[in-house]
């Protein structure tokens, strides 16, 4: 567990109503989730909570209990132990990340957000294993990352994390279906051709399947991007500003079936995103400020999180002016 952190307090959690439909969970697709309050984290109850500095609105610092969601526990599917990540050297360096503990239950869908250079895509870096941390530890089904080499690595990566882009990275030479079944071909596996036709279903292009990128609407090309993550059905899928390059309806669309595989195939999700409306489709939003997770919001709506976002905005300029 790391030190005292800073949390920001950023108003109500619950103040306004929720503002989408949320789809009944399939019983099989939460099993070992856990409700914790109105949050479903995926994690046992908080056992430790400290003592930290909290900034109201006005800048004004009080001590608070906070009660920390995101501790050790042998039930995350993927699980950060106080990961620092520094970049630079002695007189240059970069606290990229300071500490961050957060663990990432299975069939959950957590929002990343944080002002530009809050640390966001460093964290995805180090939880996704695309990046080693300077210091603490990465954990995806208890394998601790550290322990592997480049080559273990690459495997574990290749067979058990999803990874989907706001650019859509497709091979424009090969078919939907030919895209999809890459990563398994990659891995020496043959595609079960049952397995590949469902995927397809799931993001609603089983009749596309014989057409190029070129032929698609961006939408579309972007669901060919997730059921190419999730043909391999990985442990975890990692997003980065998915609906980043999409018009609003395609984005929902997007979001929707990102929704859906927590709901319906138990998939565990993890997206970095800008876009309060994106965050709405998540489970909870977790903060990040600094390189430091500064606080989490369960059951986001899209207001609610563009109200923190804007206090926390508001904070890092004047943590970095030193204007208060
Ligand atoms: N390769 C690097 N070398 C030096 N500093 C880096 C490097 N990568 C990131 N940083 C620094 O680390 C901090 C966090 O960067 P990061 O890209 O993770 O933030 P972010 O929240 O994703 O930002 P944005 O929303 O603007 O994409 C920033 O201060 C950034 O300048």
């Amino acid at each position: 567990m790391a030190g005292p952190r800073a949390r920001l307090h950023l108003g109500s959690e619950r103040s306004v109503t929720q503002n989408r439909p949320r789809p009944v969970r399939a019983a099989s697709a939460t099993a070992g989730a856990e409700r914790l309050g109105s949050a479903v984290v995926g994690l046992a109850p908080p056992r430790i909570s400290w003592f930290a500095p909290v900034f109201s609105g006005g800048g004004g610092a009080r001590l608070v209990l906070v009660r920390h969601t995101n501790e050790n526990h042998p039930s995350a599917v993927v699980q950060l132990n106080d990961v620092r990540r520094t970049y630079g050297g002695k007189r240059t360096s970069v606290a990229a990340l300071d500490g961050v503990t957060a663990g990432f239950g299975r069939a959950s869908f957590t929002a990343v957000m944080g002002p530009s250079g809050s640390g966001k895509s460093t964290f995805l870096h180090c939880a996704a294993g695309l990046d080693r941390p300077t210091g603490g530890s990465v954990l995806i089904e208890g394998q601790d990352l550290g322990e592997l080499s480049e080559v273990e690595l690459t495997r574990l990566r290749r067979e058990r994390v999803g990874f989907v882009f706001q650019a859509f990275n497709l091979l424009p030479a090969l078919t939907v279906q030919d895209n999809v079944t890459l990563p398994l071909r990659l891995a020496g596996r043959r595609p079960k051709p049952a397995l590949v036709r469902q995927v397809l279903d799931q993001v609603g292009l089983g009749e596309r399947r014989k057409h190029l990128p070129a032929e698609l609407s961006g939408g579309q090309q972007q669901r060919v991007a997730i059921a190419r993550a999730l043909v391999t059905r990985p442990a975890v899928l990692f997003a980065d500003e998915p609906t980043g390059a999409l018009d609003t309806h395609t984005a929902r669309d997007v979001l929707g079936l990102l929704r859906g595989s927590v709901d319906h195939a138990g998939q565990t999700v993890v997206m970095v995103t800008h876009d309060p409306v994106a965050a709405s489709y998540a489970d909870r939003v977790v903060f990040l400020a600094d390189g430091r997770l500064v606080g989490e919001l369960p059951n986001p709506t899209a207001e609610a999180v563009a109200e923190r976002m804007t206090h926390l905005g508001a904070w890092a300029e004047r943590t970095a002016t030193g204007v208060y």
